[in-house]
């Protein structure tokens, strides 16, 4: 019996000592394990899979839905608490925000209007400009009627009246008929007094100034298809002729007569060019369309037209470049400023500025203008400041173009309308 406790005792001691050992085994197993999962741990990258470089960590993107914050702004519905444009970014969007019909804007200075002037009316106007042709007049009149007045003239007597008209630009051709109706009329009338003899001269030069052509500017709107069109007038001419200062002019008579102008500066040659036509526009109330220097002038022109036309202005006057280096450049220049404006509206008129002073060089740029463009009329400027006021009679005869402007001084009211009667009146004094 002994014995056999004895073994039960040693049977179980040995089952302990096993039972011991594999529980220490156990626990030794699970202790490195659980280490090794910590190294794991530490490894895995915080944020989940996205590693920055630049050490910033960013939230997993993905498809589940974070819960939306509740915005603490109610005002602003339509923006969800993002910013919305105009937000300062600066200024947090939950503080409370002005609305844009808050804003109160600064009220902008008045600008003065450009005061518009008195223009004088144009009607008798030569009459009283009658004193400027006085350099015209001295040489003309005076010596004309000096010779004429003395009574019998003899072949010298005859041959210095010819010479006083070739003096004042009258021409060959126009003095030998001057010259020979005045010789067929006094002898006719037996004129024997001054005051016969300046009323022969008178007839004659006026005759010779007449013709059928209309002079009258051809500035005034017509009907087109039912709708008002505006008058075009291209005022054309060498550089320095006046045709800017005519322009201007003629702008201050229209609006005398209550017509509304749009004023177009194709002179882009020259930059004050178009300086002076906005001067000249800011002074009558008229508004003024210009290119930038050396823009196209007909693209300016084109532009002008269209203003006038959508406007629905009477007329536009359209002051052009002159540059006469060449025939052909001049050609190309002026006829493509026409065609482009004949795309929208008819050019009703050509006006070609002449300046009186130049004498026969007046008289071949008009013939080189007169080649390249329809001239219409013609406005001879600067007749205050020349002897030679008899270009007159040459420049209409030549071209067969009435003259219909006279310029007569730099003065804004300095234009007139051109009448033979008063005209030859103002030269004979
Ligand atoms: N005495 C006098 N001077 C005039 C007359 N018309 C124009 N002028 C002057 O002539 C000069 C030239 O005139 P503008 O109008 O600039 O001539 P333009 O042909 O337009 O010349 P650009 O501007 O160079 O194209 C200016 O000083 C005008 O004041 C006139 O009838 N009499």
């Amino acid at each position: 019996m002994s014995s056999t406790w004895f073994l039960f005792v040693v049977v179980a001691v040995v089952v302990l000592v096993a039972l011991l050992v594999t529980g220490l085994l156990i626990a030794r197993r699970r202790r490195i394990s659980l280490d090794a999962q910590r190294e794991v741990e530490e490894k895995k990258p915080k944020g989940g899979s996205y590693a920055a470089s630049g050490g910033i960590a960013l939230a997993p993107g993905g498809t589940a839905e974070a819960e939306a914050p509740e915005h603490p702004v109610e005002d602003r519905p339509e923006v969800d608490g993002q910013p919305a444009v105009g937000d300062d970014a600066a200024v947090p969007r939950d503080s409370a925000q002005r609305t844009l019909r808050d804003v109160k804007l600064p009220e902008a200075p008045e600008e003065p209007a450009p005061a518009t002037e008195e223009i004088d009316p144009a009607t008798g106007r030569l009459e009283r400009l009658r004193g400027r042709l006085s350099k015209s007049r001295s040489v003309l009149g005076t010596s004309l009627l000096g010779l004429l007045g003395a009574g019998d003239l003899d072949e010298d007597s005859w041959q210095d009246v010819e010479d006083t008209l070739l003096m004042a630009d009258l021409g060959a051709a126009t003095t030998n008929q001057i010259v020979e109706r005045l010789r067929d009329e006094l002898s006719r009338r037996a004129v024997r007094s001054s005051a016969e003899a300046r009323e022969v001269l008178h007839e004659v030069l006026t005759a010779q100034l007449s013709t059928d052509s209309e002079r009258a500017v051809r500035a005034l709107p017509h009907i087109v298809d039912g709708k008002k069109q505006p008058a075009v007038v291209l005022v054309a001419g060498v550089n320095g002729t006046g045709k800017t200062t005519t322009t201007g002019k003629l702008a201050r008579v229209l609006v005398a007569q209550d017509k509304s102008v749009v004023l177009g500066a194709a002179d882009t040659f020259r930059a004050a060019a178009a300086d002076q036509l906005q001067t000249w526009a800011e002074r009558v109330g008229a508004e003024v369309v210009r290119g930038k220097e050396g823009a196209d002038p007909a693209a300016v022109a084109f532009d002008a037209v269209k203003r006038g036309i959508d406007t629905g202005v009477d007329a536009v006057l359209v002051d052009t470049a002159g540059r006469l280096h060449t025939k052909t450049g001049l050609m190309d220049e002026l006829g493509k400023v026409k065609r482009v404006v004949e795309k929208q509206a008819k050019v009703d008129e050509v006006l070609l500025v002449l300046d009186a002073t130049t004498g026969q060089n007046g008289l071949m740029q008009a013939r080189v203008f007169a080649e390249v463009i329809d001239v219409t009329g013609i406005v001879l400027t600067k007749l205050d400041g020349t002897a030679k006021g008899g270009i007159v009679f040459q420049v209409q005869k030549e071209l067969g173009v009435p003259v219909k402007l006279v310029g007569l001084g730099e003065g804004p009211d300095d234009l007139a309308p051109f009448e033979p009667g008063a005209f030859v009146d103002a030269l004979l004094g």
